[in-house]
């Protein structure tokens, strides 16, 4: 397997909104290597977050690590150049939600940012079939997307292994994001599938002691 170093990377979904900045800074500090920032438009998924402002003021209050944003809106391509002026570094989207993926994919490049393709449980792996040349990231959904909370659902592990082949077959650096459900008891599982960078939300922000819960799921992906 050719996986990349592995990331954990809480997703602020499930953090203390009314002091957000202290919070994401808390759950860096813990071990958390990025932050995984969930947009949600209540048209694409049935439920309304954060948007481009928020990540502006999370920079401007001086969060400097890697802020990983998974849009779950449609259309996608116009909030795009909003999110990379506000300084996000990597750029996830749904391929049934954008008119043109491989454009879509240009877009998010050309602003400078890295740019992932997002499959929720029933969407099809062939979306990859021709964009493995050009896309940075693979973003599994373990649950399906609108909420924190829910159960991983047990039939990603097989897609998670599908990924990871096309990944290494593909020769390229390509990171395998797992999203939904992710907890310091499965993540061991997750990361022997082939997944490399980990996204939880409620695992973490729920515990009393952020930092026990990440070193608790860097142990597991080692597999101790
Ligand atoms: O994108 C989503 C949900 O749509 C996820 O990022 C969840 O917010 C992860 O939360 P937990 O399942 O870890 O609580």
């Amino acid at each position: 397997m050719s996986k990349q170093a592995p990331v954990i990377a809480p997703s602020i979904l499930s953090a203390d909104f009314a002091r957000l900045g202290e919070d994401t800074r808390k759950v860096l500090d813990a071990g958390a290597q990025w932050v995984h920032f969930d947009v949600m438009d209540n048209h694409y998924v049935p439920n309304l977050t954060i948007g481009p402002m928020v990540l502006k003021a999370l920079r401007d209050y001086g969060i400097t690590e890697h802020i990983d944003v998974h849009l779950m809106v449609k259309p996608v391509d116009r909030i795009v150049p909003d999110f990379a002026k506000a300084g996000a570094r990597s750029i996830s989207f749904h391929p049934e939600a954008s008119e043109h993926v491989d454009r879509t994919i240009q877009l998010i490049q050309g602003e400078g940012c890295e740019a992932g393709l997002v499959f929720n449980p029933a969407t099809p792996l062939s979306w990859l079939d021709f964009v493995m040349d050009k896309i940075d990231m693979v973003l599994i959904m373990s649950v399906n997307p609108g909420f924190g909370g829910q159960k991983f659902i047990p039939s990603a592990l097989e897609k998670i292994r599908q990924v990871r082949e096309r990944i290494d077959a593909s020769g390229r650096k390509i990171r395998l994001e797992v999203d939904g459900g992710v907890t310091p008891d499965n993540i061991g599982a997750i990361s022997a599938a082939g997944a490399d960078t980990f996204v939880a939300g409620s695992a973490i922000f729920n515990a009393p002691d952020y930092a026990d819960v990440i070193r608790r799921m860097h142990a597991a992906i080692d597999g101790k």
